[in-house]
């Protein structure tokens, strides 16, 4: 029974879980934090994935491994492999400007058309248009462009970023590979098509003669480590997610990490000009139209943290309040907000009366503020097509039973709790696993442990929260 390892190096944390590749079964798991901040150099994720490894009890048994990770993140290399600048990430909002700039200049159309999305200030193609404006000379030292997963999986097959060192030649920058999920949320490929689009990575940087990874299939080998594992391609950490829940056409993955996300597999790419739905690709081949927001389990932590209590105690406050919380609404932009596209929002906490004035009463509407945002993603998604069977809560905020139990309340559907777990890191093991055995589909690893929550919908939750949403700045 040989063993696989699956990475998620995710916003606030690297985890690493270690299964048996044949039956999945969980042998071990680690790991490690990863800094605050939405500038970061690679190198802190490098070390945290060896400390994640480390408390994983090693990897050096492991057959195979894949790395999943955070999407978007620009990672600038220089010729010789050193970083050139900190990794500007996801939920880094600097590059707003140049999104819009970029939208204005080809329109919301042309951008669906080519990439499945219309760029927020989250895409890797937004941060290269800010670097090219602000920081031209690190963008000119700038050889080559790529995500933090695929950083990560080439310094695992031996990429040395220590410009200088004597290993830096083992792989170049021509070594760099990513996956259809990933290279879905730059900004600069065509889901659709399977292609770059140089056009479009000129139209940001200036230049197009920067090496972008080599975009693998699904079961394609990405190298080996320096210890002889054998290297998936590794993917999105959304994709990773889906694969991880073994998501099927009909299920809605409803993740609350740091990003809030709802995202389906589905057989035909999507493009959808509003913007709200991105059209990125998953990793078995398929598609994973996905709307994402920025603020999602860190809105139940600020709350927590108004109210002087810790993220336990705020679940039980928020269950004692009543649905709508008497007019009471918390829209949740801590950090700006992507969908809707508002990068220059706040949060706002509206309807204070003497009746609404109590911790409780703000502890639901900080759940309900949450689970509004994902309701507008999930109809978004529906808007495109997606049907919609069963949902899936998953993510470190669906821990919290506040939120188990007001999502059917809030979504209008009944959701299905997995067993708390590292379902991005699970995509990553079994697509090592998948890679390792070869062959038409993934491995069959069963989910363990689902519950099922259920409760009569209450509209009026949205209705009073799209009023306030809409009061919001951009
Ligand atoms: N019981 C809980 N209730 C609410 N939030 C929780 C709970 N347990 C963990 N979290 C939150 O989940 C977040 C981490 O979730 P995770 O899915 O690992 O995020 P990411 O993948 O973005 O790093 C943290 O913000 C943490 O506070
Ligand atoms: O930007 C997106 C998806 O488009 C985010 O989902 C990031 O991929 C970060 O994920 P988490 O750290 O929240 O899992």
């Amino acid at each position: 029974m040989p063993l696989v390892a699956g990475v998620d190096s995710s916003t606030q944390s690297c985890k690493i879980v270690v299964r048996d590749a044949e039956t999945g079964e969980l042998v071990r798991s680690g790991s490690a934090p990863h800094p605050e901040g939405t500038e970061v150099h690679p190198d802190v994720w490098w070390s945290a994935l060896q400390d994640a490894a480390a408390a994983a009890g090693g990897l050096d048994d492991v057959a195979a491994l894949a790395v999943g990770g955070q999407q978007h993140g620009m990672v600038c290399l220089e010729e010789s492999g050193a970083v050139v600048r900190p990794a500007l990430l996801w939920n880094d909002t600097r590059s707003a400007a140049a999104a819009a700039d970029l939208v204005e200049e080809l329109g919301r159309d042309v951008w669906a058309e080519a990439t499945g999305s219309v760029p927020v200030a989250s895409f890797t193609v937004t941060k290269l248009r800010w670097l090219a404006e602000h920081e031209p000379e690190s963008a000119a030292r700038t050889a080559g462009v790529c995500l933090p997963h695929d950083w990560l999986t080439w310094r695992l097959s031996g990429g040395d970023a220590a410009a200088g060192s004597p290993s830096g030649g083992v792989t170049g920058l021509d070594a760099l590979v990513t996956d259809r999920s990933d290279a879905s949320g730059t900004g600069y490929w065509s889901p659709a098509a399977g292609d770059y689009r140089p056009d479009l990575l000129e139209r940001a940087l200036g230049r197009a003669d920067v090496v972008l990874p080599r975009v693998l299939g699904p079961v394609d080998e990405a190298g080996r480590t320096p210890a002889g594992a054998l290297l998936a391609p590794g993917c999105g950490d959304n994709a990773g997610a889906a694969l991880g829940l073994s998501a099927a056409p009909g299920d809605v993955v409803v993740s609350i990490g740091t990003s809030g996300v709802v995202s389906a597999v589905v057989d035909a790419p999507t493009a959808d000009a509003s913007g709200l739905v991105a059209g990125f690709a998953d990793a078995t081949g398929r598609y994973l139209p996905l709307a994402c927001t920025l603020n999602a389990a860190r809105v139940l932590m600020a709350t927590a943290r108004l109210l002087g209590v810790d993220v336990e105690a705020l679940s039980k406050l928020a269950l004692e309040a009543p649905s709508g919380v008497g007019g009471l609404v918390l829209v949740p932009y801590l950090e700006g907000e992507r969908t809707p596209d508002r990068p220059g929002a706040h949060g706002v906490v509206h309807g204070l009366t003497l009746t609404t004035a109590e911790p409780s009463y703000l502890a639901r509407a900080a759940v309900e503020g949450l689970l509004c945002g994902l309701a507008d993603g999930l109809d978004a998604l529906r808007a495109q097509g997606v049907p919609v069977e069963r949902v899936l809560l998953v993510g470190g905020g669906a821990r919290s039973e506040a939120v188990r139990r007001l999502a059917p309340v809030v979504l209008g559907h009944p959701v299905l709790v997995p067993e708390p777990g590292e379902y991005v890191a699970d995509g990553a093991a079994r697509q090592a696993a998948w890679v390792l055995a070869g062959g038409g589909a993934p491995p069959v690893w069963d989910v363990a442990g689902t519950v099922a929550y259920d409760a009569a919908a209450d509209p009026a939750v949205r209705a009073r929260y799209a009023e306030v949403r809409d009061l919001t700045e951009r």
